[in-house]
């Protein structure tokens, strides 16, 4: 049996204050090889200040942090050209053309290959040529976007990543992240909501008022998820017929029409059905989100009792 390697991002009680505001109290997370990790927060919850301490661009209070193997203060100038970093806020001035700002990052992360910037600046439907000043948000988020993926890092370290993207940007982006877990790189990148990273996502976890509150596997989770399918058949069925098998609950059959609830794997559910003629079928995606936060509401997590509810998370 070997060992379980090191995470490629670990926190030990990490705890922050801005003054007499505290903005972490103790966070602690482990971050796989190869994982991509959505770490999800409602307004204010610690996400940004987490990830500016991770890459030593704020100083923490106390607490231990070991990035790629390394300590972010001694190790930065190693691991700045391992890690893809995207800040929450960009702020881009220039009045050069985005290719020239690219080029300079490249430069500075000891050379990029040309085709990489361009073949993902396609990929983000970004064109190169325009100042970057007039840019609109969601183009500078493709501009900050490209550079933090540009060098093939081990590491990308994403703050709320897919902020100003249209739906068809974001869909190119999780494959870009797919593509990179492929590769056996990891992804640690935060969001508001689960349902941004539910479908590329190893791991996730909330972070509250700066505690993690929640921390799940995602496999573990779709496992749990229940789904509505509906069926219809060629013929009448009987609803006993599939009420029997144990990934199904509530099935109910309406003239040749089976509608049921499925928890897991449907593996048993389709074989049954396959022995008639299946005429059609639909299956209603689970809703992680609702899962994940019923969840821990339900007493596993020890979430701080806030006032309202932000964005999902
Ligand atoms: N430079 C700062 N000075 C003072 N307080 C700050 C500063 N930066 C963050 N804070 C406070 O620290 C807490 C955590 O903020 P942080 O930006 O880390 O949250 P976040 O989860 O990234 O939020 P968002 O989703 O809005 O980006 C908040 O209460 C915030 O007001």
């Amino acid at each position: 049996m070997t060992a379980d390697p090191l995470p490629v991002i670990s926190c030990k009680g990490l705890t922050k204050s801005y003054g007499r505001r505290s903005a972490l109290s103790g966070v602690d997370l482990a971050v796989a090889e190869g994982d991509v990790f959505g770490f999800l927060g409602p307004n204010g919850a610690g996400k940004t200040t987490t990830i500016r301490i991770l890459l030593d661009l704020i100083r923490r209070d106390s607490g231990d942090v070991t990035l790629l193997g390394g300590d972010p203060r001694r190790d930065g100038v190693r691991l700045r050209r391992d890690i893809g970093y995207l800040p929450g806020e960009l702020s881009m001035t220039s009045r050069r053309p985005a290719r020239e700002l690219l080029s300079f990052l490249a430069h500075l992360r000891g050379g990029v290959d040309r085709r990489a910037i361009e073949s993902l600046a396609e990929r983000f439907a970004l064109d190169l040529d325009r100042p970057v000043r007039g840019l609109s948000k969601g183009n500078k988020q493709k501009i900050g976007l490209v550079q933090a993926f540009m060098h093939r890092p081990r590491l990308l370290i994403l703050d709320e990543p897919t902020s100003g993207l249209d739906p068809l940007l974001q869909q190119e982006f999780l494959n870009l992240v797919r593509e990179v877990r492929e590769d056996g790189r990891t992804v640690f990148m935060s969001s508001h909501v689960l349902s941004e990273v539910q479908d590329v996502a190893d791991q996730a976890a909330i972070i509250r008022a700066g505690r993690i509150v929640a921390l799940e596997d995602m496999d573990d989770l779709r496992e749990r998820a229940l789904r509505t399918v509906t069926m219809a058949f060629a013929e009448p069925v009987d609803a006993q017929d599939f009420a029997r098998l144990d990934c199904v609950r509530d099935a109910s059959v309406e003239g040749n029409t089976l509608t049921c609830t499925v928890e897991g794997s449907p593996d048993a559910l389709v074989k049954e059905a396959a022995t008639r003629t299946v005429l059609s079928l639909t299956s209603e995606e689970p809703d992680l989100e609702e899962l994940f936060f019923t969840h821990y509401n339900n007493g596993r997590g020890s979430a701080p009792q806030e006032e309202g509810s932000d964005a999902g998370a």
